[in-house]
């Protein structure tokens, strides 16, 4: 099942086009990354998928049903948590979560239910009973997302979840929000600045910039598209390096460390390969180690070669 379906989205503010046809398809019960720089459109793309504004061309589908034709029915099956948390800071963690499932319309009973729930799940029923603005950031964040799911949404857009947290804090909120895919089943589209967030969180990753996707994959198909991966071999002597060196002739020798830079994208196709090049020249590695560049490396040569292709 397909949980965010788009094709073709655009939005322009009047001259100036922020969304130039984007395409989407995120399976149910996945993380989703929209990754880009300030800007990019992320936020105008959650704006669209969660029925607040519309799209100029195109159509999306989210939860089965049309963002504007069924936006009632899209509105039921989100959630959705911004930069600006909903939670009220002179209430407790409790009262706040009550006052979400009023919002829901639900009784009093089921809301109580709900609420103790989601605070034993987010591990705040110690602090049920305190008011939200004593409350650290990591704290307050964690009581936002439990607030978003008293409707039990199916899909949880995530506008930058952690920004401004400290690394703990950061991990407990990743741990939380990859719990909610593995127990409930939960879809998130998850927008984010941290390319480590993207990389630890999502299935998917799509890099937005210049109103298009100019790439989407796993963080490992992401990192294998540009330049710069390659298999390092070692070898026990200069003799067995000379050797391998005469098979790959555009290898780079780091005669310091008896080591040689096989350019190469380390998926096992390649690696099989190199070595069947060693052993038909009967060279024999100390040990074979594959490098990939980090999200960083792919996002600044994806954002950095669109920007030279529009200017
Ligand atoms: N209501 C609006 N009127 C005019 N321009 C707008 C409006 N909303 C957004 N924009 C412009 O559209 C572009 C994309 O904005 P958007 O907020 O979607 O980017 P973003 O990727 O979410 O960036 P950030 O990470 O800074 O939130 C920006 O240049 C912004 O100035």
């Amino acid at each position: 099942m397909t949980a965010i379906h788009a094709e073709g989205l655009r939005k322009s503010y009047g001259e100036k086009s922020v969304l130039d046809g984007i395409d989407l398809r995120i399976p149910e019960a996945s993380v989703f990354a929209l990754l880009g720089p300030n800007g990019a459109g992320k936020t105008t793309t959650v704006q669209i998928l969660s029925t607040l504004i519309g799209a100029d061309a195109g159509e999306a589908r989210v939860g089965g049903y049309d963002v504007v034709r069924q936006a009632d029915d899209v509105r039921r099956s989100i959630g959705v948590t911004g930069q600006f948390a909903a939670v009220d800071g002179l209430l407790t963690a409790e009262e706040n979560l009550l006052l979400m499932a009023d919002l829901h319309h639900l009784s009093r009973g089921e809301g109580r239910r709900r609420a103790a729930d989601l605070l034993e799940r987010f591990d705040l029923t110690q602090e049920a009973k305190k008011a939200a603005s004593t409350f650290s950031g990591g704290m307050r964040r964690k009581l936002d997302l439990a607030m978003t799911l008293v409707g039990e949404p199916r899909i949880i857009f995530l506008d930058e979840p952690t920004t401004g947290l400290d690394p703990r804090s950061r991990r407990t909120v990743w741990e939380l929000v990859r719990g909610l895919v593995e127990d409930l089943g939960i879809t998130i589209f998850l927008t984010t600045q941290y390319l480590e967030e993207a990389d630890q969180l999502a299935d998917r990753i799509a890099v937005l910039h210049g109103g298009r996707i100019v790439a989407e994959g796993t963080a490992e198909e992401l990192k294998r598209r540009i330049p710069g991966s390659h298999i390092r071999l070692r070898f026990a002597d200069e003799r067995r390096l000379d050797a391998a060196a005469r098979v790959f002739e555009v290898a780079q020798r780091d005669p310091e460390n008896l080591a040689l830079q096989v350019p190469g994208d380390g998926t096992p196709a390649t690696v099989r390969a190199v070595l069947d090049l060693l052993e038909a020249a009967a060279v024999e590695a100390e040990s074979l180690t594959v490098h990939t560049p980090d999200l960083d490396d792919v996002f600044l040569a994806l954002t950095e070669t669109q920007k030279t292709a529009t200017v």
